[in-house]
Order: structure tokens, then sequence, then C-alpha cells
């Protein structure tokens, strides 16, 4: 019998692909779920819920839910798109969660109250969903996931369709919600912002298979995937090392501080390039003569992320910088990097 409160290792097979899914977690975790789009991260959500034909071991509170039907499955799921039932009020769509689990109508009632309230829109319980914000929609459709009192909540990018403010704000209350939360929480996300806010573990997902595990600190210290990499802000190349020396897969080398042997993966933080417009001659042991691929507002208009390469590169920059270096798209700019900022760890073969 597995110690986790959840303890998957699964095989599901999707057309041509076979996914392979390996996760454990312990009560009141929340858990982001990351990569790129198609790598399997709504297929990892389908396995849980049984949605998905699975193969091998599934066990939630100590029960093997491979002999648990799916709609007996005290599993919650959330999408972008709430559906919230068009013809009920709020408050009966709130107390259809609990009511299909079997809750008396008294219980259902004081639940669904309760919940409203706890996510702040208690007062417009008798409204229709078609009177209501998206952000309002959203939060009750949180709202009837947890009236069917789970043991897994699924949420699957939850706040993709809202705007910044109110995706913010939402997150904030679920944050307060999930925190009296024992069961598990798996959580879709392409914002960084949800590791860091909401996030005890991040697993990242990629082609079919959990390419990294680890805290929302770790993963973004050390991302072991280009697409981890790129959503908390870090350049990540892959290589192969021989003392000291990096022979990055896209040509140019590069020296480390860190002796090394083999396939590598090389990270180090976008503020660590210094970009120049003349070869530069300072310290630096890195140094590449390269082409700017794509400059990219912050949206702060203060701030530019400039895409460069071979070897692909990030590089955040203010705007007076780009103005000075005259930095354009297909222009020429030389790239230099210490050694000492940068980070080397072996890939995994
Ligand atoms: N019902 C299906 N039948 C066949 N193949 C499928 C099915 N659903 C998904 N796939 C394939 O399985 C793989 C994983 O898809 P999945 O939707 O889980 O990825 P995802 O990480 O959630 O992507 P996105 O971020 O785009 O939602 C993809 O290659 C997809 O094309």
């Amino acid at each position: 019998m597995s110690e986790s409160y959840l303890d998957l290792d699964v095989t599901v097979r999707r057309g041509e692909k076979t996914l392979r899914f390996s996760l454990q977690a312990d009560p009141g975790e929340t858990i982001a779920v990351v990569g790129p789009n198609g790598a399997g991260k709504s297929t990892l959500l389908d396995a849980v819920a049984g949605t998905a034909p699975t193969e091998g071991s599934l066990h939630v509170a100590g029960q093997d839910w491979r002999r648990v039907p799916t709609h007996r499955r005290r599993v919650a799921l959330v999408h972008q798109d709430h559906a919230l039932f068009p013809h009920l009020s709020v408050r009966a769509n709130v107390e259809y969660g609990a009511r299909a689990r079997g809750t008396g109508r008294a219980e259902a009632r004081r639940r669904a109250s309760d919940l409203l309230q706890l996510l702040e829109v208690g007062e417009l319980a008798e409204r229709r969903p078609g009177q209501l914000s998206g952000g309002q929609s959203q939060r009750v459709a949180l709202a009837r996931a947890l009236a069917t009192e789970p043991e897994v909540v699924l949420l699957d990018e939850p706040f993709a369709a809202l705007d910044v403010a109110v995706a913010q704000r939402l997150r904030e209350v679920l944050a307060e919600r999930l925190a009296g939360f024992t069961g598990v929480t798996l959580l879709v996300t392409h914002d960084a912002v949800d590791l860091f806010t909401l996030a005890d573990r991040v697993l990242v997902v990629e082609d079919g298979a959990v390419a990294q595990c680890g805290t929302p600190a770790e993963v973004a210290a050390l991302p072991r995937t280009p697409h981890a990499a790129r959503l908390v802000g870090r350049n990540v190349l892959h290589g192969r090392a021989t003392k000291g020396r990096v022979v990055l897969d896209e040509g140019p080398e590069l020296v480390t501080a860190t002796p090394a042997e083999g396939p590598v993966l090389v990270t180090f933080n976008p503020s660590a390039v210094t970009l120049t417009t003349e070869e530069p001659h300072g310290s630096a042991r890195n140094r590449w003569r390269t082409v700017v691929r794509r400059l990219v507002g912050a949206g702060d208009g203060a701030t530019v992320r400039a895409h460069l390469g071979p070897p692909t590169l990030t590089v955040d920059l203010t705007t007076e910088a780009v103005a000075e270096l005259g930095l354009h798209e297909g222009g020429p700019v030389w790239a230099s990097l210490k050694a000492t900022d940068v980070t080397v760890q072996e890939a995994s073969a």
C-alpha cells in the first residue's frame, strides 16, 4: 500500500503516442503542471479523472482508483471555459456539485453559501451564469468544484481567460482556499506567477513524460527543459562537456567554471548576458557574434526581451539600452557571458 496521498504511475495511449507519468503527492499539496503545447498536461489530468484509458497504478487516499469508476472518483475539474449550467442560479449550480455526490439538501445549501462567501461571490447567489463576468463565473465554477468535497482538484488553466488584475485577485482567493484543503491539487498553467504564488511543487512535462519535479525555487534555479527555462525566465542550452568547456549543440563553445563530462544543460539568467556593438574585451570568457531574432516589449514600456541566436539566448534590457545599441531585428550584436554566471547540470541521456 502506498504511503503518499496520491500515488500515480500510469501509461496512457493517445493515438500513436504513449505517455508515461509518475507522481507522488502529500495531503494538501498543490502541484503546478507545466510544459509546451501537446506535452501531455491535459492527458495527465484525464488519467487522474479517469477520462482517458490508462494502464498502471493510481492510488488516492488509500483507495485503488483503478477500481473506482470515473463518476465515483472524488475529483473536481475546472477548465478555463467553466461550463456552468445556464438555466440554474449561481447557488443552484454550486448546490448541484454537492448534491451530485449524494449530500442532503440542507447540507448542500449550507456548503454552497459558505463556499460562495469564501470565494467572495456570495452576493451573486441568485443570479444566472449569463449575468456574471468571466472572473465571477470562474469563482462560481471553483465553488461548484469544491462543493463536491473532492480528494483531488484538477485546475486546467483556470485563469487563462481572465484579465491580469482579475486573475491575480482570484489567485489570492484560491491560495487562501487551497491552504485549508487536505486533498491534492494539480494546476496546469503557462504562467510563472502561478508557480510562485500557488504551487508547492512544479511538475515539468515534456513529450509525454515527466522531465522534472521540484519546488518552484529548484525549477527556477535549474530548469531542465527549454520550456521550463523560458517560463521562469532563464536561458538553457544543451551541449556536451569536457574539462570546463561545453560544445553547444548549436555549434559554439562555452567556458564554464564547473567541471563536467558528457551531456549537460547549461543555464544562466538573462541579466547575466551583456550586449555590445563591438567585440568586448573585458573579463567575460564567453563572447559570441550573434543576431537579434526578435525584440518583445514586456508591456511596462521600460523593458524589452531580446531573443538572439545562434546560440539561442534571451536577454532582458531597458528600452534605452535597445536604443543606445541600435538593436533591431535581423541586426548583429555581440553577447558576452562570464564563466562563473553559468550553471552546469548533467542532462539525462
Ligand atoms: N483524444 C486524443 N486522441 C489522440 N491523441 C490525443 C488525444 N488527446 C490528446 N492527444 C495527443 O496527445 C498528446 C498530449 O496532448 P495534451 O492535450 O495532453 O497536451 P497538453 O500538454 O495538455 O497541451 P496543451 O497545452 O496544448 O493543452 C498530443 O500529442 C495530442 O495531440
